[in-house]
């Protein structure tokens, strides 16, 4: 559990990250409009240990996905009552993931962040690509490169965890797929990014149902 306190809401304060903008543009000779929020690109690795037969996962909490789970007219109370909206509301499940920061290519990107996030040792030629896709059209536009990766025990360094210097306390979680389809089958609250859906997705038709057609049936019905 995250001993979270102290959270309060700001103004918008401009950071490498995200940058809120206003595009004026005429289309077919009408003067219009569009809010965006800028934001840069990244890569999602769909992580799978063939010696347990699980999906890499990382478990983390997320202020993004914490504010949002709070009514917007409670938000801007100052500090946030921690103990009626807890932190356990921000906790994500996600594939390995991490943006573009760096002058080197998405699979370098990719093999980098496996190693920080999961501690698994991969090479270049072990990467699968299987998009290059937009986050949400409407407000960032930004892209998401998937990679699909298979890793034995053999390849693991290090427990991962991600980068302590950059503040991030990620959990590796191994599950095996019967136990992530759950998410797909929650009709309230996925605590999932929709980059995590389309990649289970695209595990499930091209990888997970030629090993297990049987068993991926079970789950369709
Ligand atoms: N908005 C933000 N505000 C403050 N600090 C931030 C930030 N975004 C990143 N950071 C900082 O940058 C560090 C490194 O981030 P990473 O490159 O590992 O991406 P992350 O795993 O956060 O996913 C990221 O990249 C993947 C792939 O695009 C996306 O799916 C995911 O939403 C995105 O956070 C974070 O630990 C944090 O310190």
């Amino acid at each position: 559990m995250e001993d979270l306190s102290e959270v309060h809401l700001t103004e918008y304060i401009p950071t490498i990250y995200t940058s809120p903008r206003t595009i004026y543009y005429t289309q077919n000779g009408k003067q219009r409009k569009w809010h965006i929020m800028a934001e840069r690109n990244g890569v999602v690795i769909v992580l799978y240990n063939s010696t347990r037969d699980v999906l890499i996962l990382v478990k983390q909490f997320r202020a993004s996905a914490y504010i949002h789970q709070i009514p917007e007219e409670e938000r801007t109370k100052k500090p946030i009552d921690v103990k009626k909206y807890p932190p356990n509301l921000g906790i994500t499940y996600e594939f390995c993931a991490g943006l573009e920061d760096k002058n080197i290519s998405t699979a370098e990107t990719a093999r980098e962040e496996i190693l920080e996030e999961c501690g698994y040792e991969v090479t270049l030629d072990q990467l699968e690509k299987i998009a290059t896709i937009k986050n949400l059209s409407e407000t960032t536009g930004a892209r998401s490169t998937f990679y699909y990766c298979e890793v034995t025990d053999e390849m693991r360094l290090n427990h991962g965890g991600g980068n302590e210097e950059e503040g991030e306390n990620i959990e590796v979680v191994e599950m095996p797929v019967e136990e992530v389809l759950r998410f797909t089958t929650n009709r309230e609250y996925v605590p999932c990014p929709i980059n995590f859906m389309f990649g289970l997705y695209w595990f499930l038709n091209n990888k997970y149902h030629t090993k297990y057609a049987s068993c991926y049936s079970l789950f369709l019905v």
